[in-house]
């Protein structure tokens, strides 16, 4: 509604007598806006920092440029040629960039954003540094888009509808999946989600939109030049994003609006205040910048959001799911079955065995806890289970197969399923979102899908498996609440909801209780023991004795990185090995 109000408003401005001059500043902002947009993606939801954006909107602009002058190919189709060249441009920079964290991924950006600006200003078919002059105006089915009042229509619808589309894509499976990685790898790994190649596409998609604003740009000034695909540039862009707010769509719209009228003003103001010439309002971007980042983190979009809240009710997902077909679900162990065979695992991080040779087995059905005190090595035993790190001596099977040595999502699809020792979630997301994410293994729409909402049918399915997982351990009431606002009680709960969603053959849970108050464990205690009442089998490492006693079928028990002891709750709790492993007396 409020999208549609302002796409009829945008209509209006060119025919109600608005000023030239306000109709060019409002096309740069909309070119700028889709740069900044791809950046949202890129940095606010995926966490990848780049400061390259301008050298891909170059590849977009010299492109339609160069074959429009000298192959006199219409933009329609240069725009088509620019796409193919940015794609492969863009993985072939994610090959080599993306596996690099912290720093050097944004100072890798920072490289071939300034490789990309040199080749392009020393090549002599390009012109140099003069760049390339009399680039065409585009047509539409005969109608000419050369004045700019023409033109704003193309750049706005453009502008529009990626960011319809960004926002399509960010409320799906994809979009969920794309979310999981400022999460960080390990538990969207753990719910099959392969995060590099997810990395590579939202780097791909942010060069495309990059891409696409400089194909516009090349028929908007009918000239290219090097000089707006500096490195200075896509540090601007990144500012947008950032000022604007980098976490929501809008916000690049806010961004590339404050800074195109900004920075008019300033390069007007600043140097009658300082005499000369010069690019003083990059001093002034800077420190607005440091200004941003201390108090407003989210940047600006937030306060819009909160202002406009004032006046437009706050918008619930709508519960469409009700009638939606249920998801497929694997074909489940037969209870007493092999489920899982821990052979001799170890674990090695130099010169210390945190897991030394241990070996036990869960049969479907059951509920086994793995205990011992701090550092006896159950996490590491959990994770070399899980595929989070990998063995050093000894293997795992896992309903018959062999799965020591996969990765981690590898093992997620095959049906074992994990929640954190630190609850790891999506806190901006609601809890059904975030149960949601796992059935991502369960569910196949793409990005293209996403993008043109031919996901529903498959999102309601998800989100009906995800509320029926909430519903099962108790918290469908809270299912609309952010994540965020949690206690650690609900959130743990709502990792098992998640984890549950994945349709698990074996449940693996870090340390539930850890943390938890007295009726936080015992409601946790509940649902575990309606979960194996239901037929699941459950490995649980833990560190609370009576937490464990009261639950499991069988114990094994960890000191030192070793097997101490296995066996029923009984056994274990009359063991004098076993209290003197807890008390730290010698036995
Ligand atoms: N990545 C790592 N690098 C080096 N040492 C590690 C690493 N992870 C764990 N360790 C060491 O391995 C040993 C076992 O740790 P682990 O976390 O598995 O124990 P735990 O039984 O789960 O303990 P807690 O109950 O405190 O979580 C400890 O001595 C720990 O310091």
């Amino acid at each position: 509604m409020v999208l549609a109000g302002v796409a009829a408003l945008l209509a209006l401005l060119p025919i109600a007598g608005v000023p030239e001059f306000w109709i060019t500043q409002l096309n740069y902002i909309g070119l700028f806006a889709i740069v900044a947009l791809g950046l949202v993606l890129l940095t606010g939801v995926s966490g990848l920092t780049s400061f390259g954006q301008a050298a891909f909107v170059g590849l977009g602009a010299y492109t339609s440029a160069y074959l429009s002058t000298a192959h006199g190919v219409s933009p329609w189709l240069t725009i088509l040629v620019a796409l193919v060249i940015t794609v492969a441009v863009a993985l072939a920079l994610a090959s080599i960039t993306l596996r690099m964290s912290g720093h050097y991924l944004p100072l890798a950006t920072i490289a071939w954003g300034l490789s990309l600006y040199y080749t392009m200003s020393n090549m002599e078919f390009l012109g140099k540094y003069d760049g390339i002059l009399g680039v065409p105006a585009m047509e539409f089915f005969g109608i000419s888009l050369a004045s700019g009042r023409s033109y704003f229509y193309l750049i706005w619808v453009v502008a529009l509808l990626a960011a319809v589309a960004v926002i399509h894509l960010l409320d799906s499976r994809t979009g969920r999946a794309i979310r999981a990685l400022k999460g960080g790898v390990t538990m969207a790994e753990a719910m099959g989600i392969s995060t590099y190649s997810y990395k590579v596409l939202v780097f791909v998609l942010a060069a495309i939109l990059a891409c696409v604003s400089g194909w516009l740009f090349a028929h908007f000034q009918r000239t290219v030049n090097p000089s707006p695909f500096a490195i200075s540039k896509g540090i601007e862009y990144l500012f947008m994003a950032v000022l604007g707010g980098v976490g929501n769509v809008w916000g690049a719209f806010v961004g590339a609006g404050l800074v195109k009228l900004l920075e008019d003003q300033l390069q007007v103001l600043l140097p009658k205040l300082f005499g000369g010439s010069g690019n003083y309002e990059i001093i002034v971007f800077g420190i607005v910048l440091v200004v941003v980042l201390k108090y407003a983190p989210q940047g600006l979009w937030p306060f819009v959001e909160k202002l406009a809240g004032r006046w437009l009710p706050a918008q619930r997902r709508v519960r469409d799911w009700a009638d939606a077909a249920a998801l497929e679900e694997r074909s489940k162990p037969t209870p007493g079955e092999l489920l899982l065979d821990v052979q001799a695992v170890r674990k090695q991080f130099g010169g210390l065995v945190a897991v030394n040779d241990v070996s036990f087995t869960i049969r479907a059905g059951e509920i086994i806890g793995l205990i011992g005190p701090n550092g006896a090595g159950k996490s590491t035993t959990f994770n070399l289970i899980t595929g989070v790190l990998p063995l050093t001596a000894g293997n795992v099977t896992f309903r018959g197969e062999k799965v020591g040595g996969l990765a981690s999502r590898e093992i997620a699809r095959r049906g074992m399923s994990r929640t954190f020792q630190h609850v790891k979630m999506l806190p901006e997301m609601t809890v059904l979102e975030n149960v949601a994410l796992g059935g991502y293994l369960r569910s196949h729409a793409g990005v293209v899908k996403a993008m043109l909402r031919l996901d529903r049918d498959e999102e309601r399915r998800l989100f009906k498996e995800a509320e029926r997982q909430l519903e099962r351990i108790g918290m469908k009431d809270q299912m609309h609440e952010l994540a965020g606002n949690l206690a650690l009680g609900p959130a743990r709960l709502m990792e098992i909801a998640r984890a549950l969603c994945t349709d698990p053959a074996l449940l693996l849970l870090d340390e539930p209780a850890a943390g938890l108050r007295h009726k936080e464990k015992q409601a946790l205690s509940t649902v575990l023991r309606q979960l194996k009442a239901e037929g699941l089998s459950i490995l649980l490492v833990e560190h609370d004795m009576d937490f464990v006693m009261n639950l499991t079928d069988r114990i094994t028990v960890m000191e030192f990185g070793t097997k101490l002891i296995e066996g029923t709750p009984e056994e274990v709790q009359a063991s004098p090995a076993v209290r003197a492993a807890y008390l730290g007396t010698e036995h």
